[in-house]
């Protein structure tokens, strides 16, 4: 089995995911994390030195690879449903979960690890750069995935808990 976790950032993909592939005995594979070993660079600095383009090429490339395994949870990064390569694997998989949240629960998990997320590190107006981005990727992860979960207002145990019942 092979579980895609999908969703904007900050609403849990590498903490639940991470939690998930241990309770279920899989490997946990993050794309951002498999960036960060492959050019020894963190994302900040990717964007940085390289810009956002470069770095999907990556996340592309590390998507392509490790998609192909099994017995899998996998969190992606939450701008990879942006490119139409990514957004085509996605669609042809079988437990993409999107996990969903609000505006306010999103800020509240992110406000205080903003400069490890360089998309929203610099702007003035967190809440609105927030809504500009979700407002143009949400219809993309409601495409892509199998089954949305509501994370408002759940601890990472609940989430992890809907995920287990939803696989079955
Ligand atoms: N359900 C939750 N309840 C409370 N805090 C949470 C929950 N899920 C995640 N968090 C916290 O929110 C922060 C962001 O979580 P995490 O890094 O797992 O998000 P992500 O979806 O992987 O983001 P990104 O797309 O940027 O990689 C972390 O500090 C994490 O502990
Ligand atoms: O939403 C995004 O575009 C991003 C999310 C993070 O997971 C990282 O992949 C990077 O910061 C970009
Ligand atoms: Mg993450």
């Amino acid at each position: 089995m092979k579980i895609i976790l999908i969703g904007f950032m900050g609403v849990g993909k590498t903490s639940v995911g991470k939690q998930l592939a241990r309770k279920l005995n899989f490997n946990f594979i993050d794309t951002d994390y498999e960036i960060e070993r492959l050019t020894n660079k963190s994302i900040p600095d990717i964007f940085e030195q390289y810009g956002e383009n470069y770095f999907r090429k990556l996340e592309n490339s590390i998507l392509e690879k490790f998609v192909k395994n099994e017995d899998i949870v996998m969190a992606t990064g939450g701008g990879i449903i942006t490119t139409k390569e990514n957004y085509n694997i996605l669609k042809n998989e079988e437990k993409v979960i999107f996990l969903d949240g609000s505006v306010e629960t999103i800020i509240n998990h992110v406000q205080n690890e903003r400069n490890q997320r360089p998309l929203l590190k610099e702007s003035e107006n967190l809440s609105k750069k927030i809504e500009e981005l979700l407002s143009i990727r949400y219809e993309k992860y409601i495409e892509v995935s199998d089954i949305l979960i509501d994370i408002n207002g759940k601890n990472i145990d609940e989430v992890i808990s809907q995920i287990l019942v939803y696989i079955g």
